[in-house]
């Protein structure tokens, strides 16, 4: 992308092209998103960050705040158990709390990047935790399949503990463009973010356990 410069370029903006520094992580997810239209990023969080998340996770579930999730978006739903069996709760943005600050602070942060640096246009966001308990699924679909055509990225970020095992089940399988699989496991601190409109997904049936997780969306105007 060639960049311009003239004398209407204010110190400002030359300030803020000084200040621009190159993020490694977020370049390479930008490299895999251009190439695959997926990227799988380890240790997005760190494993006191996940601990934190997961315990207020836990705590909203066991207050019964949660409900079961629905086929469509926030205003379009409707319940449909052979197609997902997970239960949610939406972030509120109004009523953060200090580590839910703190995990948007670091999708603010990759928002920005990615808004500067690909001029994606992101403009709003919404997150839902999500409880996946034994034997729960979420078939093959695509995020935008109902009315929601302003989703453009997908992001989940797994809060299973160390101790999740693979044959715990609920894989993320991305159908790539080929047809071919990617089998994802939802490791804790593991952060997978793709293209909502183009690559089906699905979680495969949880056999042990519960599996933990944020959800969201970044969406253009
Ligand atoms: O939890 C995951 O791995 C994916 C969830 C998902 O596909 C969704 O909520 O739309
Ligand atoms: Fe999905």
């Amino acid at each position: 992308m060639p960049r311009f410069f003239n004398d209407k370029v204010d110190s400002l903006e030359l300030f803020e092209q000084l200040d621009f520094k190159v993020n490694e992580q977020y370049e390479q997810i930008i490299e895999n998103l251009s190439a695959q239209k997926f990227s799988i990023v380890d240790e997005f969080f760190s494993s006191e960050e996940v601990d934190l998340l997961r315990a207020t996770l836990l705590d909203k579930y066991e207050e019964d705040r949660f409900k079961k999730s629905a086929i469509g978006n926030k205003v379009n739903e409707s319940i449909e158990k052979s197609i997902r069996g997970d239960f949610i709760l939406w972030i509120n943005e109004a009523e953060q709390s200090e580590l839910e600050k703190l995990f948007f602070n670091k999708i603010n942060d990759l928002v920005a990047y990615l808004n500067r640096t690909c001029f994606m246009g992101i403009l709003h966001k919404e997150f839902h935790y999500a409880v996946y308990p034994e034997g729960t699924f979420y078939k093959r679909h695509l995020d935008t399949f109902q009315n929601d055509g302003r989703r453009k990225l997908s992001i989940v970020c797994y809060l299973n503990d160390e101790c999740w095992q693979k044959s715990n089940g609920g894989e993320l399988v991305i159908y790539k463009e080929n047809e071919t699989e990617e089998v994802i496991y939802p490791l804790p601190g593991r952060v997978v973010i793709f293209e909502s409109q183009f690559l089906e997904h699905e979680v495969k049936p949880v056999k042990k356990d519960r599996r933990l997780s944020i959800t969201g969306w970044l969406k253009t105007r």
